[in-house]
């Protein structure tokens, strides 16, 4: 038997009071339930992605689950519209809070992955990823700053009646006076210690600068889980919100 996954209480400003969401980008499933526990008292959330999702489907969500804080299922799907259609009721069950998928996939998808969704699940469009820079948009054909065209997409989203997008902490500020109730997810989250690394990420802005620009959710991955005392490193990140 799975256990039910709870919507979470939310104020009208669209955030949650600890607006921190881990993301567990591990690969065993006892190594991810250990990270949830240890840092469950400081994070408002847990973000599951493809790397947990296809290791552990549907039965990994229902054990994270029982640590008992809303599921961030992100999954970015991108396929024509009955696919992701589909898709999203196959997760239906799991009763997430949030689930991705890819704004670039347009207009018709996002509207019928809204449709498809359980009323309980915002669904939130990413625009630009976070590991892109101008350069990387300017060689796959896309004209103008990844600021511009995270904009376009977040209006696109918009539009197609979504919860809100996924966007990096340099879009943000811009995004939050287009659409003031809009439910705005940043990753890309590197606190402002010394020497800490980007790793594979581009657009990155410290958690705190991400939240008083009007971000809802802050997505913080690396720097909690590779930290040598990930509770300690997210309380510490918790207090400068
Ligand atoms: O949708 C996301 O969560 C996402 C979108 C994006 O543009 N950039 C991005 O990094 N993410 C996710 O956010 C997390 C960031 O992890 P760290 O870089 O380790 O903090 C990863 O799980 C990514 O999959």
């Amino acid at each position: 038997m799975g256990h039910a996954l709870q919507p979470f209480d939310e104020d009208k400003e669209n955030t949650v009071s600890n607006p921190i969401y881990l993301a567990l980008d591990l690969p065993r499933l006892d190594n991810a339930v250990a990270l949830a526990q240890k840092v469950r008292q400081h994070v408002g959330g847990l973000k599951l992605g493809l790397e947990f999702f296809c290791a552990h489907g549907h039965h990994g969500v229902h054990e994270i689950a029982k640590i008992g804080l809303p599921i961030f299922l992100d999954l970015k799907l991108h396929d024509i519209p009955n696919t992701v259609a589909a898709a999203m009721q196959a997760i239906h069950v799991l009763q997430p809070s949030i689930v991705t998928v890819h704004a670039s996939g347009g207009r018709a998808m996002l509207e019928d992955a809204k449709a498809a969704a359980g009323e309980h699940t915002k669904v939130v469009a990413v625009t630009v990823l976070t590991s892109l820079d101008d350069g990387d948009l300017s060689r796959m054909g896309v004209a103008g700053s990844a600021h511009d065209q995270a904009l376009r997409l977040a209006d696109l989203a918009q539009e197609a009646g979504l919860d809100g997008i996924v966007c990096s902490g340099h879009e943000v500020g811009a995004i939050h006076k287009r659409w003031k109730n809009g439910y705005l997810v940043v990753p890309g989250l590197r606190p402002a210690i010394p020497g800490v690394s980007h790793g594979d990420q581009k657009r990155t802005v410290t958690p705190s600068e991400a939240r008083n620009a009007g971000a809802s959710v802050l997505v913080i991955g690396r720097p909690i889980s590779r930290a040598e005392d990930p509770a300690a490193a997210a309380r510490a990140i918790e207090a400068t919100l």
